[in-house]
């Protein structure tokens, strides 16, 4: 019999009245599970929480006492492997201790956002230790930069010995092989690998024994032309906790960064996660999320699985985007009105030194044609106006003439790096005013 088996024979046994509502579903995810670190599957986020409040401790008691270990406990989905549970959790930063299928090339959206950060990370996939050694992705909470470090190793790890940790884990690993004088097992494994992969490297800030023994991993490594690649949330020059000689190591390799994602982008993405986890959301729902919500997309996928779950358990077969709002009440900031059509206009009308009225004339001069189509992006992005709205503002057809603006517009931003500069330029400009 196995040990969680075992676990909740004795559970059962305990009498507990929840029993065959709560513990009898789960499963054992014996594939990604260590002996130190149980995944967990609940049929669903509700169950999954409930476990989590009342009984962890217990399967935690349970298992120290047939193993003599203690270990750690995620309990995830089965809807969505690996997801941590409840909302704030979602919302919190969190990184998972091994690879995860789902983390490919192919569920990842591209948008200019991240284009280059995924470029880089392609890149080195299919030339590992040859193009850019080390890799730096950073960016903010929850805008994928564990995705694309995972999706490397996916992509390898059938032909390579592919090593994926956390900076924690590595830290954790490194202590307790101190601990226990054995060293030599934590150099066998940390030096021997194809392709290292660690995330989130700014918690080796202040650690100043792991941050000598990476040194040398990684200069090993790198001496015999092993690829290495690192996360973490800022550049590698703030991060003052680290040694200069370790900086700079991470600085002569490429150092990408992944911004927040584009309107497009972020619609782009909630459509994907909705369709690889067999979830239906009607536009318009999906439209309200990716307005209403900010750029992490952990939280956003925690609102689509609550919105998904809420809908089941109440048995509500059609979504609507009454129901969507009731359930994300409670998260979405109420952020103020601060932006509006009319400012948009005001600098977008500065921007290309044509009049207002202009922007919103049926003019095709090429410039006021450019203006436009800037002013009709920007709105999108930073005003709360739907599709139809921002349509009839600047006197086009429909909803879908904006997606067609909008279009034309991603394209050239795509294509024109100088462009995307201005554009930037013009965001920091509004986002200036939002926060006055
Ligand atoms: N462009 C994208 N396409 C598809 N999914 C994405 C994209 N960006 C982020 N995600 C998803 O968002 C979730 C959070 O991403 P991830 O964990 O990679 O973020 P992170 O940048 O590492 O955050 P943290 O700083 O908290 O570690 C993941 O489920 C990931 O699949």
């Amino acid at each position: 019999m196995s040990i969680f088996t075992k676990i909740k024979k004795s559970l059962k046994s305990e009498n507990l009245v929840n029993y065959n509502k709560f513990i009898k579903n789960l499963e054992f995810d014996e594939k990604n599970s260590t002996s130190t670190h149980l995944i967990i599957k609940a049929p669903n986020i509700f169950i999954a929480n409930f476990v989590k409040r009342k009984y962890l401790n217990k399967i935690s008691e349970l298992y120290e006492k047939e193993t003599g270990i203690k270990p750690k406990i995620d309990i995830v989905t089965k809807e969505i492997s690996h997801r941590p549970l409840t909302i704030e959790e979602i919302i919190e930063p969190t990184t998972p201790s091994v690879l995860i299928p789902e983390y490919t090339f192919e569920s990842f959206i591209v948008g200019p956002s991240n284009q280059f950060a995924y470029t880089a990370a392609k890149s080195v996939a299919e030339n590992p230790g040859k193009n850019y050694n080390p890799l730096f992705i950073y960016g903010g909470v929850g805008l994928g930069k564990t995705h694309l470090l995972q999706a490397i190793g996916n992509y390898l790890k059938s032909s390579l010995n592919v090593l994926y940790v956390t900076s924690e884990q590595f830290m954790n690993e490194f202590t307790e092989n101190i601990r226990m004088k054995t060293p030599e097992r934590f150099h066998e494994k940390y030096r021997n690998c194809d392709v290292l992969l660690i995330d989130d490297v700014q918690f080796f800030a202040g650690k100043e024994r792991t941050q000598e023994e990476f040194f040398h991993t990684f200069n090993e490594l790198y001496n015999q032309k092993k690829q290495i690649c690192l996360t973490a949330d800022r550049p590698p020059k703030k991060l003052y906790d680290l040694v200069d000689r370790l900086r700079s190591r991470f600085e002569a390799g490429l150092i990408v960064d992944i911004q927040p994602p584009e309107l497009e982008t972020k619609i782009e993405i909630i459509r994907k996660k909705c369709e690889l986890n067999g979830i239906y959301l009607p536009e318009e729902i999906i439209e309200y999320i990716a307005t209403k919500l900010d750029s992490n997309i952990r939280e956003i996928e925690g609102m689509i699985t609550k919105i998904n779950a809420m809908s089941k358990i109440l048995g509500i077969s059609e979504i609507t985007l009454d129901f969507a709002k009731q359930a994300l009440k409670e998260h979405i900031k109420d952020k103020k009105e601060v932006i509006t059509l009319e400012d948009i206009i005001k600098l977008i009308a500065k921007e290309f030194n044509i009049k207002p009225s202009e922007i919103v004339s049926k003019s095709r001069n090429k410039n006021i044609v450019a203006a436009r189509r800037c002013a009709i992006y920007l709105a999108r992005e930073f005003t709360k106006e739907s599709t139809p709205i921002i349509a009839k503002y600047f006197g086009l057809r429909d909803h879908s003439a904006v997606s067609h603006a909008i279009k034309s517009f991603n394209k050239k931003l795509k294509e024109d790096s100088e462009f995307r500069i201005k554009i930037e330029e013009l965001k920091n400009k509004i986002q200036i005013k939002k926060s006055e």
